[in-house]
């Protein structure tokens, strides 16, 4: 099967490296001509430097060339994921649409997954997610992701198509989780990465973490994700590497908040957005996600990092 990546960036470029070493030849689409310009000639994306584009990898700037493909990386931040369907839904009848980005939507408050089967009902709508870095996937060191497809034999085709000996693919069925776990998992780094960047100490990240979890489960659970998924890669997997690691954008962001300095707005942050989607949603469901929202607060300089501690250590003492 043909592989299409849309989406220039890091992660849909470190996908692209991993299957065109694996001998599928790739075509990957951005937006910018200049930067497709850029990668065909030079071979390398800015965005992984150390990197050399496999001789299998194609780059366009033109979305119909994507358009042979049978299976279709959609690696675009989460916030741009419907915009960029939208005008293509008619096109993309009974392709695999695999997302590959981790957020809820804003504007319609639905994880990626979902988008696709809205957007495009006609397409075998998955999710590529959990602990990985673009970094370590496009170097080749072995990495283990949550492929959710809701129709489990279109699942194992996908499974098989995009699992490399490096890159391990894990299956599942429940969209809904896999999509949340990756998605909330970037609230929780933002607000780890702000304990330490605040000094708080590694105990207080600990615990952030873990009472984060939690967090994440109760929310899944109330939109109808399977009670184990949020267990494993995509949930507890990542939730613990993009907590822990300074490769990562949110915990960078979240450390650069905690220490009341500057972040380059140009980075791609999924839990900014993400965490303002879980405040509203946890309103309107009446679930209770106090780490969610003071980081949502937090993100929108309606609080600051003293008021948002406080307003943690300060709620009511009860069993774990
Ligand atoms: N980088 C990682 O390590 C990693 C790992 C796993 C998952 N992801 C997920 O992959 C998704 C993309 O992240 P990334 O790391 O590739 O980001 P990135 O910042 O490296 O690249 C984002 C790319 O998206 C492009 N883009 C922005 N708006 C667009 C639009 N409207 N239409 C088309 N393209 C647009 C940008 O030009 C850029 O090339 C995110 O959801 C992220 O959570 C990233
Ligand atoms: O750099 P981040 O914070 O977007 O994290 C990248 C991946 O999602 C980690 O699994």
């Amino acid at each position: 099967m043909k592989i299409g990546v849309a989406g220039g960036g890091a992660f849909g470029t470190a996908l692209g490296v991993a299957l065109a070493l694996d001998g599928n030849a790739i075509t990957l689409w951005a937006r910018n001509p200049d930067a497709v310009a850029t990668m065909q000639t030079t071979r390398l994306n800015p965005k992984l430097p150390d990197v050399p584009l496999p001789p299998k990898m194609d780059f366009t700037a033109a979305i119909d060339d994507l358009l042979g493909c049978d299976i279709l990386l959609l690696a675009v931040p989460a916030q741009t994921l419907r915009p960029f369907l939208e005008p293509l839904a008619g096109r993309l009848d009974g392709k695999y649409l695999v997302a590959c980005c981790k957020g809820i939507d804003l504007t319609r408050m639905t994880g990626p997954g979902t988008s696709i089967t809205e957007l495009v009902p006609t397409a075998t709508a998955a999710v590529l997610t959990g602990p990985s870095f673009a970094a370590d996937i496009a170097c080749g060191l072995p990495t283990a992701l949550t492929l959710a497809c809701a129709d489990d034999a279109h699942g194992a085709i996908l499974q098989t198509a995009l699992s490399t000996t490096a890159l391990r693919l894990y299956r599942t069925t429940d969209i809904i989780g896999a999509e949340l776990g990756g998605a909330l998992k970037n609230v929780m780094a933002i607000a780890s990465g702000v304990a330490i960047g605040a000094g708080l100490g590694e105990s207080a990240r600990a615990a952030l973490i873990t009472r984060g979890f939690p967090e994440m489960q109760r929310l899944a659970a109330a939109l109808g994700a399977m009670p184990d998924t949020l267990g494993g890669l995509s949930g507890f997997g990542d939730l613990v590497l993009t907590c822990t690691s300074p490769q990562s954008r949110n915990y960078r962001c979240g450390v650069a908040l905690g220490q009341a300095a500057g972040f380059d707005q140009a980075t791609t942050v999924e839990g900014a957005a993400t965490a303002r989607a879980v405040r509203q949603l946890a309103q309107e469901l009446d679930i209770d996600l106090p780490i969610c929202a003071v980081v949502a607060d937090l993100i929108e300089e309606k609080t600051d990092v003293a008021a948002a501690l406080n307003a943690l250590l300060s709620r009511p003492l009860r069993e774990e």
